[in-house]
């Protein structure tokens, strides 16, 4: 076989993979296959079933037919023990990270056999240099942001030594400056002769890093290309079927009241949620979208908890939404305020993951006085709201009503911000908006948040996705070493002046001397 092409042959390849939910056929005799040396983008919309074809390469399900093949040679994986076994290492898009435990120990845990901690400690630091990820071992899980949470499980795959690396969407909570690490890392794994799949629904990174891609569509195999040779415009098409919209452009209506006030707003790092924040001001009015960038780790997660109301301050002034003093109040009154939260962490944060989707309805919605009166959960207007979250925002699922950890990740996103949207809220902060969504239902996203905006809504979004900010915010503040940059219209700032806040240039320029 191989000695008379130059294509380096398969380390995995899946043959007719099917694979049913109940009536749902999530993955529809799929095909791919995946060479030494090469990183291939696995493609599609939310809930085209790539999830399911990666869960089924590493064993954690089964197929109902077709079959997997190592090295050329039939496999079963009964479970993901197995598969890494034999050198296949993922990284899901959500963590399996114990908060409480150092990133040490978590790493420790995922690994076979005894180390002491501090030879493992020194393994991930040589991990961490020779493949340019900042990872740091005696920092406990729970202070880290979503991207440092995320590189700590890229680390530890790679502890596993894998043949095979699957990223499951692994640059949708970094910056920039970080997925060009990651990208260089990718490409030293795969000079290493390792191949890498890669889940992206960023076209761009795709374009440029992979070397074939293949493209699934409802649960079908579509097409395998070399992404090098089509445009974000046949890329997507390939994936929708059709075109992608662009989110339309801030429209030029009048602003209204201030919505959301904050000022001098201090907090202390409390040790497990991460940084302390440091004089936050900020001014958001009825009508406009503010973005807020930065490095993952800076504060975001601080500010989102405190503004949000799962932390309170003292200082009951600091936070004011529409002139109501709300530093004080929990996430109920502030919600009674008609502000409505969207966290970064959409599964165990934004949804509860047992739960199913309707009783997920409640959880943001109990205290709005229209599906709980007296005490009483009325089902009746739940199932309502349900259902026009479901149709609204298009989030796609087998069965009626099922867990919310049954969707797929960009399904249970749309559930989450259809949710918040639908309680007609005159302020909401969303984090990470578009983490893991795909073009089109990203495109949905940032319409209906502009849309909201332009009936008088305000509208707070943390990204770390500059492009997005840059698409869509009005202003953009950055966030760095837990202080907020004066939030500047979009048109008069750059990429390049971003990127520089965003690396702490306030300090570099002397401006503004260290914390007092
Ligand atoms: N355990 C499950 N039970 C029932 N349905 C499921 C289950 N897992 C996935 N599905 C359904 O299978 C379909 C494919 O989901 P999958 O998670 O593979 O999509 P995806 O392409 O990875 O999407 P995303 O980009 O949103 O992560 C979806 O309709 C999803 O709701």
């Amino acid at each position: 076989m191989g000695e008379t092409s130059h294509r380096p042959k398969s380390l995995l390849e899946a043959v007719e993979l099917t694979k049913r939910f109940g009536s749902l056929v999530a993955n529809d005799r799929v095909s791919l296959a995946i060479r030494a040396g090469e990183t291939h983008a696995l493609l599609g919309e939310n809930g085209a079933g790539k999830s399911t074809l990666v869960k089924m390469l590493c064993g954690l399900l089964q197929p109902d037919s077709g079959e997997l093949l190592y090295e050329g040679v039939p496999v079963v994986f009964p479970d993901p023990a197995s598969s890494r076994a034999r050198g296949v290492g993922v990284v899901f898009q959500h963590f399996a990270l114990f908060d409480a435990m150092t990133v040490v120990e978590n790493v420790a845990l995922g690994l076979p056999g005894h180390q002491p901690l501090s030879v493992l400690a020194a393994r991930i630091d040589a991990c961490v240099h020779r493949y340019g990820l900042e990872v740091e071992p005696y920092r406990r899980v729970g202070e880290l942001s979503v991207g440092e949470r995320q590189r700590v499980e890229i680390v530890r795959c790679l502890l596993g030594d894998p043949r095979v690396l699957i990223l499951d969407e692994p640059t949708s909570v970094l910056t920039p400056d970080e997925s060009e690490n990651l990208f260089r890392t990718v490409d030293l794994l795969t000079a290493e002769g390792r191949a890498v799949l890669f889940i992206s629904h960023k076209l761009d990174e795709v374009r440029r890093l992979c070397h074939r891609a293949t493209v699934l569509r409802g649960g079908r195999f579509i097409a395998e290309v070399d992404p090098q040779q089509e445009s974000f415009a046949s890329l997507a098409r390939l994936m929708v079927g059709a075109d992608v919209p662009r989110t339309p452009r801030a429209a030029t209506h009048a602003l209204g009241e201030p919505r959301l006030l904050v000022r001098h707003l201090n907090l202390a790092g409390d040790g497990s949620r991460g940084s302390a924040l440091h004089d936050i001001n900020l001014e958001i009015r009825a009508g406009e979208i503010v973005g807020i960038a930065g490095v993952a780790g800076n504060g975001q997660t601080a500010l989102f908890d405190v503004l949000s109301g799962e932390r309170t301050v003292q200082d009951r002034e600091s936070i004011v939404i529409s002139t109501v003093p709300a530093g004080g109040f929990g996430p109920t009154e502030r919600r009674a305020l008609r502000a409505g939260f969207v966290p970064e962490e959409r599964l165990g944060h934004a949804a509860a993951p047992d739960l199913c989707l309707s009783d997920n309805v409640l959880l943001t919605t109990h205290g709005d006085g229209q599906i709980v009166t007296a005490d009483i959960i009325r089902r009746s207007p739940l199932f309502a709201r349900f259902k026009q979250i479901v149709k609204g925002f298009d989030v796609r699922f087998g069965g009626k009503d099922p867990k919310a950890r049954r969707l797929s990740g960009g399904n249970l996103q749309k559930f989450v911000i259809g949710r918040e949207v639908l309680r007609d809220p005159v302020l909401i902060v969303v984090d990470q908006p578009t983490w893991g969504v795909d073009a089109s239902a990203a495109a949905f996203i940032r319409t209906t948040l502009r849309q909201r905006a332009a009936e008088g809504c305000a509208v707070l979004v943390v990204s770390q996705d500059l492009d997005e900010l840059l698409e869509f915010a009005d202003r953009i503040a950055v966030m760095s070493e837990g202080r907020l940059t004066e939030p500047v219209p979009v048109e008069e700032t750059s990429r390049e002046a971003i990127g520089l806040a965003m690396g702490g240039a306030h300090r570099a320029a002397g401006e503004g001397s260290h914390a007092a």
